[in-house]
């Protein structure tokens, strides 16, 4: 969907920023470019949409060579988000939305509609935030209306540079899980920058991690994580790349145990050979637990079951497990299998946290995920200088 074929860039004062570099990101996929300072990631970037031109090579968005595309055409194509948004202060939340339709000669009230519909799915309620000023929104929420709006005219790619490097990191976790979510409904071709490894690890399909002007190592992230490909690569994802495992690593099935279960309208078992046992309803959805205390209480099940708010979905990351475990206060956290329909799959102890980190961390000791890599597209690492 974007293709670099051997870019080059220098710029007049003989800095090369970016050396022919090759590479792909595939239609639906979210890459992120991920380096230090002064490597080179905004200046690909802005070469997608031709804010800077490239000294040598060829870059094609949907199989065009983008050269032979009017710049100001090819930019209505592609959503462009950066980090001070840019929204036009004098213009309320809805009308900065609707920019780009407008540009494309969409009606007015069409155009309205879209960015109300855009508001919405970026967690903004138009008939809350739609007539305010950039002034009189959060940063977090300036944010979410620079993708709202960026997406307005549903281009096919979307560019972002470092989106949500403005915002404290509480609010950055925020808006990336919110940006992931959006992602998978909306499945655009989104090149990301940042330089911000768990971010770039925590939103890409595949990373691109940048050295001076090429990339040292295109993969999964957790390919990156598990084996990074140079010495460079190894420390630019830092020696606590075990704990960054934990936000790729997704919580599987055989990850459970299987604690004592009772069900809703049952009477109080009296016994129970563990500390605590799961709540179920009619349906085997979760309801919550009881203590081995409870549980020689007289009475029914239902007069003593506590809420449980330790859970999450299957797939959900290791380390929303761990996180979840910590603000609970809890020894073990529930495990359902949609959050819709509420089944419960069983429970996760950190000591099975552990073992599933381990699991992932020694598959990728055999280097498998890598095997995956495109090669073809990848400028490799080799420097023969
Ligand atoms: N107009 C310019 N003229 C000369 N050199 C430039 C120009 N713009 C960027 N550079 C240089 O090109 C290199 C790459 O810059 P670029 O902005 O692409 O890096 P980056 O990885 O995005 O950095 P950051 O994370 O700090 O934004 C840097 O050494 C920078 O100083």
């Amino acid at each position: 969907m974007i293709r670099f074929e051997h870019v080059t860039k220098r710029y007049p004062d003989g800095t090369t920023a970016v050396d022919d570099l090759s590479f792909e990101v595939a239609e639906g996929e979210l890459v992120t470019l991920v380096g230090p300072s002064g490597c080179g990631k905004t200046t690909t970037m802005k070469m997608v949409n031709r804010l800077i031109e490239p000294s040598s090579g060829r870059i094609s968005v949907g199989g065009d060579d983008i050269s032979a595309i009017d710049p100001v055409r090819l930019r209505r194509r592609i959503g462009y988000v950066i980090q001070q948004v840019g929204l036009f202060p004098h213009k309320t939340v809805l009308e900065n939305t609707a920019t780009v339709p407008r540009l494309l000669g969409w009606q007015r009230a069409k155009g309205r509609a879209r960015a109300a519909e855009l508001l919405d799915l970026v967690g903004l309620d138009p008939s809350v935030y739609g007539d305010r000023y950039p002034e009189q929104l959060s940063g977090g929420q300036r944010q979410r209306v620079g993708v709202a709006r960026a997406l307005a005219a549903d281009p096919p790619v979307l560019l972002m540079d470092e989106p949500f490097g403005a915002v404290d990191p509480v609010v950055r976790e925020h808006l990336q899980n919110e940006f992931l979510r959006l992602q998978s409904q909306v499945r655009k071709t989104v090149l990301f920058v940042t330089h911000d490894i768990e971010e770039a690890v925590r939103l890409g399909d595949r990373i691109a991690v940048y050295g001076q002007g090429r990339i040292e190592q295109f993969d999964a992230p957790a390919a990156v994580l598990g084996a990074p490909a140079t010495p460079y690569v190894a420390d630019f994802v830092g020696a606590d790349r075990g704990l960054k495992r934990l936000s790729v690593t997704p919580i599987e099935e055989s990850d459970l145990e299987q604690p004592p279960v009772v069900g809703l309208d049952d009477p109080l078992p009296r016994e129970l050979d563990a500390r605590w046992a799961v709540v179920l309803d009619g349906a085997g959805d979760l309801h919550g637990w009881i203590s081995a205390e409870d549980a020689r209480a007289k009475g029914s099940v239902r007069a003593y079951a506590r809420r449980m708010d330790a859970w999450l979905p299957l797939g959900a990351s290791l380390k929303q497990a761990f996180s979840t475990m910590l603000q609970h206060d809890a020894g073990w956290i529930a495990v359902i299998d949609k959050e819709e329909t509420g089944r419960f799959l069983g429970v996760l102890t950190p000591a099975r946290l552990h073992e599933a980190l381990r699991r992932s961390i020694d598959a990728d000791a055999q280097a498998i995920p890598r095997a995956e890599v495109d090669l073809e597209s990848i400028a490799t690492v080799a420097d023969p200088a």
